[in-house]
Protein backbone atom coordinates (compact mmCIF):
# COMPACT_ATOMS: atom_id res chain seq x y z
CA UNK A 1 0.00 0.00 0.00
CA UNK A 2 1.42 3.65 -0.67
CA UNK A 3 2.67 5.47 2.15
CA UNK A 4 3.45 2.16 3.91
CA UNK A 5 5.98 -0.78 4.20
CA UNK A 6 9.52 0.50 2.70
CA UNK A 7 7.76 3.95 1.55
CA UNK A 8 6.16 4.23 5.76
CA UNK A 9 9.74 6.98 6.20
CA UNK A 10 8.08 9.09 3.28
CA UNK A 11 4.74 9.81 4.89
CA UNK A 12 4.69 12.66 8.17
CA UNK A 13 0.67 12.22 9.28
CA UNK A 14 -1.05 13.15 6.42
CA UNK A 15 1.56 14.92 4.31
CA UNK A 16 4.18 13.04 2.51
CA UNK A 17 7.88 14.66 2.76
CA UNK A 18 9.80 16.27 0.11
CA UNK A 19 13.35 14.66 -0.55
CA UNK A 20 16.99 16.48 -0.18
CA UNK A 21 19.69 15.39 0.75
CA UNK A 22 19.29 12.07 1.15
CA UNK A 23 16.42 12.29 3.60
CA UNK A 24 12.51 12.62 3.88
CA UNK A 25 11.70 16.37 5.43
CA UNK A 26 9.21 18.60 6.39
CA UNK A 27 8.91 22.29 4.87
CA UNK A 28 9.27 24.70 7.06
CA UNK A 29 6.50 26.01 5.20
CA UNK A 30 3.74 24.17 7.87
CA UNK A 31 1.36 24.65 4.36
CA UNK A 32 0.48 21.63 2.29
CA UNK A 33 -0.84 21.01 -0.79
CA UNK A 34 -3.96 19.05 -1.35
CA UNK A 35 -4.06 16.00 -4.41
CA UNK A 36 -7.90 16.03 -4.93
CA UNK A 37 -8.72 12.48 -6.74
CA UNK A 38 -10.02 12.99 -10.45
CA UNK A 39 -12.88 10.43 -8.90
CA UNK A 40 -13.83 11.30 -5.67
CA UNK A 41 -13.22 15.45 -5.84
CA UNK A 42 -12.21 15.16 -2.53
CA UNK A 43 -8.76 15.16 -0.94
CA UNK A 44 -6.88 12.33 -1.25
CA UNK A 45 -3.08 13.25 -0.69
CA UNK A 46 -0.91 16.29 0.70
CA UNK A 47 2.45 17.16 0.41
CA UNK A 48 4.86 19.72 1.54
CA UNK A 49 4.87 23.13 -0.24
CA UNK A 50 8.86 24.09 -0.14
CA UNK A 51 10.15 27.57 0.22
CA UNK A 52 11.99 28.99 -1.83
CA UNK A 53 15.00 28.26 0.89
CA UNK A 54 14.73 24.71 0.10
CA UNK A 55 15.04 25.25 -3.52
CA UNK A 56 17.71 26.87 -2.85
CA UNK A 57 19.27 24.64 -0.54
CA UNK A 58 18.22 21.68 -2.97
CA UNK A 59 20.28 23.26 -5.81
CA UNK A 60 23.14 24.10 -3.60
CA UNK A 61 23.59 20.44 -2.51
CA UNK A 62 22.92 19.19 -6.09
CA UNK A 63 25.58 21.42 -7.30
CA UNK A 64 28.01 19.54 -4.61
CA UNK A 65 26.68 16.08 -5.51
CA UNK A 66 27.36 16.19 -8.95
CA UNK A 67 30.98 17.21 -8.85
CA UNK A 68 32.13 13.76 -6.94
CA UNK A 69 29.05 12.15 -9.12
CA UNK A 70 30.96 13.19 -12.38
CA UNK A 71 34.13 11.09 -11.10
CA UNK A 72 32.27 8.06 -10.60
CA UNK A 73 32.81 5.74 -12.97
CA UNK A 74 30.32 5.14 -16.00
CA UNK A 75 30.02 1.44 -14.77
CA UNK A 76 29.09 1.86 -11.49
CA UNK A 77 26.56 4.74 -12.50
CA UNK A 78 24.90 1.94 -14.55
CA UNK A 79 25.01 -0.34 -11.64
CA UNK A 80 22.76 1.99 -9.95
CA UNK A 81 20.25 2.77 -12.01
CA UNK A 82 20.09 -1.07 -12.83
CA UNK A 83 19.45 -0.95 -9.10
CA UNK A 84 16.96 1.70 -8.73
CA UNK A 85 15.10 0.29 -12.12
CA UNK A 86 14.89 -3.24 -9.94
CA UNK A 87 13.03 -1.97 -6.68
CA UNK A 88 10.69 0.60 -8.40
CA UNK A 89 9.42 -2.45 -10.35
CA UNK A 90 9.35 -4.82 -7.45
CA UNK A 91 7.43 -2.12 -5.90
CA UNK A 92 4.94 -1.38 -9.16
CA UNK A 93 1.61 -1.89 -6.89
CA UNK A 94 1.77 0.92 -4.10
CA UNK A 95 3.07 3.53 -6.87
CA UNK A 96 0.10 2.31 -9.53
CA UNK A 97 -2.34 2.60 -6.54
CA UNK A 98 -1.22 6.07 -5.83
CA UNK A 99 -1.18 6.74 -10.31
CA UNK A 100 -4.92 5.47 -10.11
CA UNK A 101 -5.92 7.82 -7.01
CA UNK A 102 -4.03 10.74 -7.75
CA UNK A 103 -4.56 11.09 -11.30
CA UNK A 104 -7.78 8.13 -12.11
CA UNK A 105 -5.24 5.92 -14.25
CA UNK A 106 -6.91 2.60 -15.52
CA UNK A 107 -5.74 -0.18 -12.94
CA UNK A 108 -3.64 -1.61 -15.40
CA UNK A 109 -2.10 1.31 -17.24
CA UNK A 110 -0.81 2.06 -14.20
CA UNK A 111 1.02 -0.89 -13.56
CA UNK A 112 1.88 -0.49 -17.21
CA UNK A 113 3.30 2.92 -16.17
CA UNK A 114 5.57 1.83 -13.81
CA UNK A 115 6.85 -1.15 -15.43
CA UNK A 116 7.54 0.42 -18.69
CA UNK A 117 9.51 3.02 -16.31
CA UNK A 118 11.77 0.19 -14.79
CA UNK A 119 12.69 -0.88 -18.48
CA UNK A 120 13.49 2.72 -19.59
CA UNK A 121 15.99 3.11 -16.37
CA UNK A 122 17.90 0.21 -17.61
CA UNK A 123 17.58 0.94 -21.45
CA UNK A 124 18.96 4.15 -19.98
CA UNK A 125 21.75 2.51 -18.13
CA UNK A 126 22.80 -0.01 -21.07
CA UNK A 127 22.39 3.02 -23.23
CA UNK A 128 24.41 5.37 -21.29
CA UNK A 129 27.86 2.95 -21.10
CA UNK A 130 27.95 2.63 -25.13
CA UNK A 131 26.94 6.48 -25.78
CA UNK A 132 29.18 8.05 -22.90
CA UNK A 133 31.67 5.66 -23.51
CA UNK A 134 32.65 6.43 -26.67
CA UNK A 135 34.40 10.06 -28.25
CA UNK A 136 35.75 11.23 -31.48
CA UNK A 137 39.24 11.53 -32.68
CA UNK A 138 39.56 14.20 -35.59
CA UNK A 139 42.74 15.25 -37.55
CA UNK A 140 43.38 18.36 -38.91
CA UNK A 141 44.53 17.92 -42.55
CA UNK A 142 41.01 17.19 -43.75
CA UNK A 143 40.09 20.71 -43.70
CA UNK A 144 41.74 22.70 -46.37
CA UNK A 145 44.75 24.78 -45.59
CA UNK A 146 45.95 22.16 -42.71
CA UNK A 147 48.91 19.65 -42.59
CA UNK A 148 48.33 16.65 -40.43
CA UNK A 149 49.60 18.86 -37.09
CA UNK A 150 46.58 18.26 -34.79
CA UNK A 151 44.81 15.74 -33.25
CA UNK A 152 41.52 16.40 -31.68
CA UNK A 153 39.75 14.69 -28.87
CA UNK A 154 36.49 15.22 -27.86
CA UNK A 155 34.34 13.73 -25.25
CA UNK A 156 30.39 14.22 -23.92
CA UNK A 157 30.33 15.58 -20.19
CA UNK A 158 27.60 16.84 -18.05
CA UNK A 159 25.56 20.01 -18.00
CA UNK A 160 25.68 20.15 -14.43
CA UNK A 161 22.58 20.41 -12.25
CA UNK A 162 19.46 19.35 -14.29
CA UNK A 163 15.57 20.87 -13.44
CA UNK A 164 13.10 18.38 -14.07
CA UNK A 165 9.38 19.27 -14.60
CA UNK A 166 6.87 16.46 -15.63
CA UNK A 167 3.28 16.61 -16.33
CA UNK A 168 0.19 14.88 -14.15
CA UNK A 169 -0.43 12.64 -17.03
CA UNK A 170 2.88 10.36 -16.95
CA UNK A 171 4.27 11.71 -13.70
CA UNK A 172 5.91 8.47 -13.21
CA UNK A 173 7.56 7.61 -16.63
CA UNK A 174 7.84 11.52 -18.10
CA UNK A 175 10.03 11.52 -14.52
CA UNK A 176 12.57 8.73 -14.87
CA UNK A 177 12.64 9.80 -18.99
CA UNK A 178 14.45 13.06 -17.26
CA UNK A 179 16.19 11.33 -14.17
CA UNK A 180 17.69 8.14 -15.68
CA UNK A 181 19.35 10.26 -18.96
CA UNK A 182 20.69 12.82 -16.18
CA UNK A 183 22.42 10.41 -14.16
CA UNK A 184 24.09 8.39 -16.38
CA UNK A 185 25.83 11.20 -17.80
CA UNK A 186 26.96 12.48 -14.53
CA UNK A 187 24.96 15.34 -13.77
CA UNK A 188 22.74 15.72 -10.51
CA UNK A 189 19.06 16.38 -10.62
CA UNK A 190 16.11 18.22 -8.97
CA UNK A 191 12.43 17.16 -10.02
CA UNK A 192 9.43 18.94 -9.46
CA UNK A 193 6.52 17.15 -9.61
CA UNK A 194 3.46 17.83 -10.84
CA UNK A 195 0.86 18.34 -8.65
CA UNK A 196 -1.58 15.54 -9.37
CA UNK A 197 0.78 12.87 -9.60
CA UNK A 198 3.33 14.09 -6.79
CA UNK A 199 2.99 11.41 -4.65
CA UNK A 200 3.36 8.53 -7.02
CA UNK A 201 6.82 10.53 -8.11
CA UNK A 202 7.72 10.57 -4.45
CA UNK A 203 7.23 6.70 -4.28
CA UNK A 204 8.92 6.45 -7.18
CA UNK A 205 12.10 8.37 -6.03
CA UNK A 206 12.59 6.84 -3.19
CA UNK A 207 12.89 3.90 -4.99
CA UNK A 208 16.11 5.43 -6.40
CA UNK A 209 16.84 6.36 -2.39
CA UNK A 210 16.74 2.42 -1.62
CA UNK A 211 19.33 1.83 -4.52
CA UNK A 212 21.63 3.90 -2.71
CA UNK A 213 22.31 7.29 -4.88
CA UNK A 214 24.49 9.80 -2.75
CA UNK A 215 23.58 12.64 -0.85
CA UNK A 216 22.21 15.50 -2.70
CA UNK A 217 22.47 13.53 -6.19
CA UNK A 218 18.64 13.71 -6.65
CA UNK A 219 15.66 16.07 -4.90
CA UNK A 220 12.08 16.34 -5.19
CA UNK A 221 10.71 19.85 -4.01
CA UNK A 222 6.85 20.02 -4.34
CA UNK A 223 4.65 22.53 -4.12
CA UNK A 224 2.70 24.33 -7.00
CA UNK A 225 4.11 24.69 -10.20
CA UNK A 226 2.13 28.65 -9.94
CA UNK A 227 4.07 29.18 -6.81
CA UNK A 228 7.35 27.85 -6.72
CA UNK A 229 8.10 27.71 -10.50
CA UNK A 230 8.77 30.41 -12.01
CA UNK A 231 11.49 30.49 -8.88
CA UNK A 232 13.12 27.12 -10.27
CA UNK A 233 13.17 27.70 -13.84
CA UNK A 234 15.05 30.97 -12.97
CA UNK A 235 17.51 29.81 -10.65
CA UNK A 236 21.15 30.26 -11.50
CA UNK A 237 21.99 27.21 -10.08
CA UNK A 238 20.36 25.33 -12.90
CA UNK A 239 22.13 24.57 -15.78
CA UNK A 240 19.26 22.85 -18.35
CA UNK A 241 15.78 22.46 -17.88
CA UNK A 242 14.14 19.32 -19.65
CA UNK A 243 10.43 19.86 -19.67
CA UNK A 244 6.83 18.24 -20.63
CA UNK A 245 3.76 19.74 -20.14
CA UNK A 246 1.27 22.32 -21.64
CA UNK A 247 2.37 26.15 -22.62
CA UNK A 248 3.72 26.71 -19.19
CA UNK A 249 6.55 25.37 -21.35
CA UNK A 250 6.52 27.74 -23.85
CA UNK A 251 6.46 30.74 -21.07
CA UNK A 252 9.42 28.80 -19.40
CA UNK A 253 11.58 29.01 -22.82
CA UNK A 254 10.91 32.75 -22.77
CA UNK A 255 11.97 33.53 -19.21
CA UNK A 256 15.16 30.45 -18.70
CA UNK A 257 18.78 31.98 -18.84
CA UNK A 258 21.13 30.70 -21.78
CA UNK A 259 20.26 27.23 -20.47
CA UNK A 260 19.77 23.88 -22.74
CA UNK A 261 16.20 23.25 -23.15
CA UNK A 262 14.04 19.91 -23.87
CA UNK A 263 10.69 21.27 -24.14
CA UNK A 264 7.75 18.40 -24.85
CA UNK A 265 4.47 20.12 -25.10
CA UNK A 266 1.02 19.99 -26.62
CA UNK A 267 0.12 18.38 -29.63
CA UNK A 268 -2.85 17.86 -32.49
CA UNK A 269 -2.12 15.00 -33.84
CA UNK A 270 -4.02 14.15 -37.20
CA UNK A 271 -5.31 11.18 -38.50
CA UNK A 272 -5.32 11.25 -41.94
CA UNK A 273 -7.27 8.47 -43.48
CA UNK A 274 -7.41 7.73 -47.52
CA UNK A 275 -10.13 5.71 -49.68
CA UNK A 276 -8.02 2.74 -50.01
CA UNK A 277 -7.08 2.55 -46.15
CA UNK A 278 -8.36 -0.71 -44.13
CA UNK A 279 -11.07 1.02 -42.29
CA UNK A 280 -11.18 -1.96 -39.35
CA UNK A 281 -7.13 -0.75 -38.50
CA UNK A 282 -7.96 2.79 -38.63
CA UNK A 283 -10.95 2.34 -36.55
CA UNK A 284 -8.95 0.35 -33.92
CA UNK A 285 -6.08 2.59 -33.89
CA UNK A 286 -8.84 5.82 -33.50
CA UNK A 287 -9.99 4.19 -30.76
CA UNK A 288 -6.79 3.09 -29.13
CA UNK A 289 -5.21 6.34 -30.09
CA UNK A 290 -8.05 8.79 -29.55
CA UNK A 291 -9.55 7.60 -26.17
CA UNK A 292 -6.67 5.63 -24.47
CA UNK A 293 -6.21 7.39 -21.04
CA UNK A 294 -9.53 9.55 -21.66
CA UNK A 295 -7.64 11.31 -24.41
CA UNK A 296 -5.22 12.65 -21.81
CA UNK A 297 -1.77 11.82 -24.09
CA UNK A 298 0.12 14.62 -25.97
CA UNK A 299 0.16 12.08 -28.54
CA UNK A 300 -3.65 10.89 -28.62
CA UNK A 301 -5.69 11.38 -32.16
CA UNK A 302 -7.10 14.50 -31.68
CA UNK A 303 -8.57 15.30 -35.03
CA UNK A 304 -9.61 12.55 -37.63
CA UNK A 305 -9.24 13.45 -41.38
CA UNK A 306 -10.92 11.34 -43.59
CA UNK A 307 -11.62 11.28 -47.03
CA UNK A 308 -15.63 11.62 -47.53
CA UNK A 309 -15.80 8.28 -49.84
CA UNK A 310 -15.14 6.57 -46.55
CA UNK A 311 -15.86 8.76 -43.94
CA UNK A 312 -19.85 7.29 -43.39
CA UNK A 313 -18.29 3.42 -42.84
CA UNK A 314 -15.38 4.71 -41.07
CA UNK A 315 -17.68 6.89 -38.31
CA UNK A 316 -20.16 3.48 -38.44
CA UNK A 317 -17.28 1.38 -37.27
CA UNK A 318 -15.87 3.67 -34.77
CA UNK A 319 -19.49 4.42 -33.45
CA UNK A 320 -19.52 0.99 -32.86
CA UNK A 321 -15.91 0.32 -30.71
CA UNK A 322 -17.13 3.24 -28.88
CA UNK A 323 -20.20 1.87 -28.07
CA UNK A 324 -18.19 -0.83 -25.88
CA UNK A 325 -15.99 1.55 -24.38
CA UNK A 326 -16.40 0.77 -20.76
CA UNK A 327 -16.87 4.31 -18.60
CA UNK A 328 -16.38 4.34 -14.71
CA UNK A 329 -13.58 4.54 -11.87
CA UNK A 330 -9.82 3.60 -12.53
CA UNK A 331 -9.98 0.84 -9.64
CA UNK A 332 -12.55 -0.82 -11.96
CA UNK A 333 -9.88 -0.71 -14.79
CA UNK A 334 -12.58 1.19 -17.01
CA UNK A 335 -11.31 2.49 -20.43
CA UNK A 336 -12.82 5.51 -19.80
CA UNK A 337 -12.29 7.35 -16.38
CA UNK A 338 -12.59 10.88 -15.30
CA UNK A 339 -10.38 13.30 -16.24
CA UNK A 340 -7.84 14.87 -13.80
CA UNK A 341 -9.92 18.16 -12.60
CA UNK A 342 -12.64 19.85 -12.60
CA UNK A 343 -11.38 22.96 -14.90
CA UNK A 344 -9.87 20.45 -17.04
CA UNK A 345 -13.41 19.04 -17.49
CA UNK A 346 -15.49 22.39 -17.21
CA UNK A 347 -12.82 23.06 -20.87
CA UNK A 348 -13.50 20.12 -22.36
CA UNK A 349 -16.99 20.66 -21.82
CA UNK A 350 -16.42 24.48 -23.43
CA UNK A 351 -15.31 23.03 -26.83
CA UNK A 352 -18.50 20.40 -26.93
CA UNK A 353 -20.75 23.33 -26.68
CA UNK A 354 -19.11 25.46 -29.25
CA UNK A 355 -19.19 22.52 -31.43
CA UNK A 356 -22.83 22.33 -30.88
CA UNK A 357 -23.69 25.69 -31.50
CA UNK A 358 -22.04 25.20 -34.86
CA UNK A 359 -23.50 22.46 -35.64
CA UNK A 360 -21.60 19.69 -35.18
CA UNK A 361 -22.91 16.09 -35.79
CA UNK A 362 -23.17 14.12 -32.41
CA UNK A 363 -22.33 10.86 -32.73
CA UNK A 364 -23.54 9.83 -29.43
CA UNK A 365 -25.32 12.39 -26.56
CA UNK A 366 -23.25 14.42 -24.30
CA UNK A 367 -22.73 13.07 -20.94
CA UNK A 368 -20.87 14.67 -18.02
CA UNK A 369 -20.81 13.34 -14.09
CA UNK A 370 -18.39 14.88 -12.25
CA UNK A 371 -15.10 14.77 -13.89
CA UNK A 372 -16.13 11.76 -15.36
CA UNK A 373 -17.32 12.43 -19.45
CA UNK A 374 -18.80 9.93 -21.68
CA UNK A 375 -16.51 9.24 -25.02
CA UNK A 376 -17.87 11.55 -27.90
CA UNK A 377 -17.25 11.61 -31.48
CA UNK A 378 -18.12 14.68 -33.01
CA UNK A 379 -18.92 14.58 -37.04
CA UNK A 380 -18.92 17.32 -39.34
CA UNK A 381 -16.77 19.45 -37.48
CA UNK A 382 -15.99 22.31 -39.18
CA UNK A 383 -12.46 24.71 -39.07
CA UNK A 384 -14.71 27.52 -37.52
CA UNK A 385 -15.63 25.21 -34.19
CA UNK A 386 -12.66 25.31 -31.41
CA UNK A 387 -12.08 21.57 -31.39
CA UNK A 388 -10.74 21.87 -35.12
CA UNK A 389 -7.69 23.25 -33.41
CA UNK A 390 -7.60 23.04 -29.89
CA UNK A 391 -6.44 19.88 -27.74
CA UNK A 392 -9.55 18.89 -25.66
CA UNK A 393 -7.14 16.72 -23.17
CA UNK A 394 -10.12 14.32 -23.28
CA UNK A 395 -12.54 11.69 -24.27
CA UNK A 396 -13.86 14.13 -27.76
CA UNK A 397 -12.59 13.53 -30.52
CA UNK A 398 -13.72 15.75 -33.92
CA UNK A 399 -14.15 14.42 -36.95
CA UNK A 400 -13.22 16.58 -40.46
CA UNK A 401 -14.50 14.83 -43.72
CA UNK A 402 -12.13 15.75 -46.57
CA UNK A 403 -11.95 16.18 -50.57
CA UNK A 404 -8.76 16.18 -50.98
CA UNK A 405 -5.06 15.06 -49.13
CA UNK A 406 -4.05 18.36 -49.89
CA UNK A 407 -6.82 19.55 -47.32
CA UNK A 408 -5.64 17.02 -44.95
CA UNK A 409 -2.40 17.88 -45.49
CA UNK A 410 -3.21 21.85 -45.00
CA UNK A 411 -5.35 21.30 -41.88
CA UNK A 412 -2.46 19.15 -40.26
CA UNK A 413 0.15 22.22 -41.41
CA UNK A 414 -2.19 25.21 -40.42
CA UNK A 415 -1.87 23.66 -36.40
CA UNK A 416 0.52 25.68 -34.54
CA UNK A 417 1.34 22.65 -33.00
CA UNK A 418 3.30 19.87 -34.78
CA UNK A 419 3.64 17.21 -32.30
CA UNK A 420 2.47 13.59 -34.23
CA UNK A 421 0.47 12.33 -36.84
CA UNK A 422 -0.19 9.25 -38.53
CA UNK A 423 -1.79 8.39 -42.22
CA UNK A 424 -3.71 5.46 -43.45
CA UNK A 425 -3.20 3.95 -46.69
CA UNK A 426 -2.15 0.72 -48.29
CA UNK A 427 -0.37 2.71 -50.91
CA UNK A 428 3.26 3.54 -49.19
CA UNK A 429 4.86 5.80 -52.05
CA UNK A 430 1.56 8.23 -51.20
CA UNK A 431 2.16 7.50 -47.27
CA UNK A 432 6.10 8.87 -47.73
CA UNK A 433 4.79 11.64 -49.66
CA UNK A 434 2.28 12.66 -47.24
CA UNK A 435 4.79 12.03 -44.03
CA UNK A 436 6.99 14.70 -45.87
CA UNK A 437 4.42 16.75 -46.32
CA UNK A 438 3.10 16.91 -42.83
CA UNK A 439 5.24 19.24 -40.48
CA UNK A 440 5.28 17.40 -37.44
CA UNK A 441 7.82 15.55 -35.13
CA UNK A 442 7.10 11.85 -36.22
CA UNK A 443 4.65 10.55 -38.75
CA UNK A 444 3.25 6.78 -38.35
CA UNK A 445 2.08 4.98 -41.10
CA UNK A 446 -1.00 3.21 -40.15
CA UNK A 447 -0.60 3.31 -36.38
CA UNK A 448 -1.85 5.63 -34.30
CA UNK A 449 0.66 8.34 -32.47
CA UNK A 450 2.59 6.82 -29.90
CA UNK A 451 5.93 8.12 -27.85
CA UNK A 452 6.93 4.36 -27.96
CA UNK A 453 9.12 2.43 -27.81
CA UNK A 454 10.89 4.97 -24.92
CA UNK A 455 14.35 4.71 -27.14
CA UNK A 456 12.71 5.80 -30.55
CA UNK A 457 13.78 9.81 -30.99
CA UNK A 458 10.59 12.14 -29.92
CA UNK A 459 9.91 15.49 -30.67
CA UNK A 460 7.32 18.19 -31.86
CA UNK A 461 8.08 21.08 -34.89
CA UNK A 462 6.23 24.57 -33.77
CA UNK A 463 4.63 25.01 -30.59
CA UNK A 464 4.38 21.53 -29.68
CA UNK A 465 8.59 21.83 -28.47
CA UNK A 466 12.10 22.10 -28.72
CA UNK A 467 14.90 18.99 -28.50
CA UNK A 468 14.58 15.55 -28.95
CA UNK A 469 13.80 12.95 -26.75
CA UNK A 470 14.01 9.28 -26.14
CA UNK A 471 16.64 7.33 -24.50
CA UNK A 472 19.61 8.36 -26.65
CA UNK A 473 18.69 11.78 -27.67
CA UNK A 474 18.27 12.85 -23.77
CA UNK A 475 21.28 11.21 -23.15
CA UNK A 476 22.86 13.67 -25.79
CA UNK A 477 20.94 16.67 -24.68
CA UNK A 478 22.19 16.42 -21.14
CA UNK A 479 25.75 16.29 -21.71
CA UNK A 480 28.21 18.98 -24.06
CA UNK A 481 31.32 18.55 -26.05
CA UNK A 482 34.41 19.10 -24.30
CA UNK A 483 37.91 18.89 -27.03
CA UNK A 484 41.26 18.40 -25.99
CA UNK A 485 43.86 19.45 -28.95
CA UNK A 486 46.97 17.66 -29.32
CA UNK A 487 49.09 20.00 -31.47
CA UNK A 488 52.09 18.64 -33.22
CA UNK A 489 55.23 20.94 -33.76
CA UNK A 490 56.03 19.26 -37.09
CA UNK A 491 53.07 17.08 -39.43
CA UNK A 492 52.61 13.82 -39.12
CA UNK A 493 51.35 10.92 -41.32
CA UNK A 494 50.73 7.26 -41.01
CA UNK A 495 52.03 5.68 -43.94
CA UNK A 496 49.88 2.10 -43.53
CA UNK A 497 50.88 -1.61 -43.73
CA UNK A 498 55.12 -1.64 -44.92
CA UNK A 499 55.51 1.98 -44.62
CA UNK A 500 58.39 3.85 -42.47
CA UNK A 501 57.95 7.58 -41.43
CA UNK A 502 61.28 9.10 -40.65
CA UNK A 503 61.55 10.54 -37.79
N1 LIG B 1 4.46 16.64 -25.50
C1 LIG B 1 4.31 15.89 -24.43
O1 LIG B 1 5.06 14.94 -24.24
C2 LIG B 1 3.22 16.17 -23.43
C3 LIG B 1 2.47 17.30 -23.45
N2 LIG B 1 1.51 17.50 -22.51
C4 LIG B 1 0.72 18.73 -22.55
O2 LIG B 1 0.58 19.22 -21.22
C5 LIG B 1 -0.72 19.68 -20.98
C6 LIG B 1 -1.36 19.03 -19.80
O3 LIG B 1 -0.43 18.68 -18.81
P1 LIG B 1 -0.28 19.55 -17.51
O4 LIG B 1 0.45 18.74 -16.50
O5 LIG B 1 -1.59 20.10 -17.10
O6 LIG B 1 0.64 20.72 -18.07
P2 LIG B 1 1.17 22.00 -17.33
O7 LIG B 1 2.01 22.71 -18.32
O8 LIG B 1 0.09 22.74 -16.66
O9 LIG B 1 2.08 21.42 -16.15
C7 LIG B 1 3.24 20.68 -16.42
C8 LIG B 1 4.19 20.81 -15.26
O10 LIG B 1 4.60 22.17 -15.11
C9 LIG B 1 4.43 22.58 -13.77
N3 LIG B 1 4.24 24.03 -13.76
C10 LIG B 1 3.09 24.74 -13.71
N4 LIG B 1 3.37 26.07 -13.72
C11 LIG B 1 4.71 26.19 -13.78
C12 LIG B 1 5.62 27.29 -13.83
N5 LIG B 1 5.19 28.54 -13.84
N6 LIG B 1 6.92 27.03 -13.88
C13 LIG B 1 7.38 25.76 -13.89
N7 LIG B 1 6.59 24.68 -13.84
C14 LIG B 1 5.26 24.90 -13.78
C15 LIG B 1 3.25 21.78 -13.30
O11 LIG B 1 3.18 21.76 -11.89
P3 LIG B 1 1.75 21.78 -11.14
O12 LIG B 1 1.12 20.49 -11.45
O13 LIG B 1 2.13 21.94 -9.73
O14 LIG B 1 1.01 22.95 -11.70
C16 LIG B 1 3.59 20.43 -13.90
O15 LIG B 1 4.57 19.79 -13.15
C17 LIG B 1 -1.46 19.45 -22.26
O16 LIG B 1 -1.47 20.65 -22.98
C18 LIG B 1 -0.64 18.43 -23.02
O17 LIG B 1 -0.73 18.46 -24.38
C19 LIG B 1 1.28 16.61 -21.54
C20 LIG B 1 1.98 15.46 -21.49
C21 LIG B 1 3.01 15.16 -22.43
O1 LIG C 1 2.99 12.57 -22.20
C1 LIG C 1 2.45 12.07 -23.15
O2 LIG C 1 1.27 12.20 -23.36
C2 LIG C 1 3.34 11.26 -23.95
O3 LIG C 1 4.64 11.56 -23.88
C3 LIG C 1 2.78 10.23 -24.76
O4 LIG C 1 3.30 9.01 -24.44
P1 LIG C 1 2.59 7.72 -25.05
O5 LIG C 1 2.49 7.95 -26.51
O6 LIG C 1 3.49 6.61 -24.69
O7 LIG C 1 1.26 7.64 -24.40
Amino acid sequence: MAGTGVFSEILDGDVYRYYADREWKKSSSGKAVAIINPTTRKTQYKVQACTQEEVNKAMESAKAAQKSWAKTPLWKRAELLHKAAAILKEHKAPIAECLVKEIAKPAKDAVTEVVRSGDLVSYTAEEGVRVLGEGKFLVSDSFPGNERTKYCLTSKIPLGVILAIPPFNYPVNLAVSKIAPALIAGNSLVLKPPTQGAVSALHMVHCFHLAGFPKGLISCVTGKGSEIGDFLTMHPGVNCISFTGGDTGIAISKKAGMIPLQMELGGKDACIVLEDADLDLVASNIIKGGFSYSGQRCTAVKIVLVMESVADALVEKVKAKIAKLTVGPPEDDCDITPVVSESSANFIEGLVKDAKEKGATFCQDYKRDGNLIWPLLLDDVRPDMRIAWEEPFGPVLPVIRINSIEEGIHHCNASNFGLQGCVFTKDVNKAILISDAMETGTVQINSAPARGPDHFPFQGLKDSGIGSQGVTNSINMMTKIKSTVINLPTPSYTLGNGGHSKL
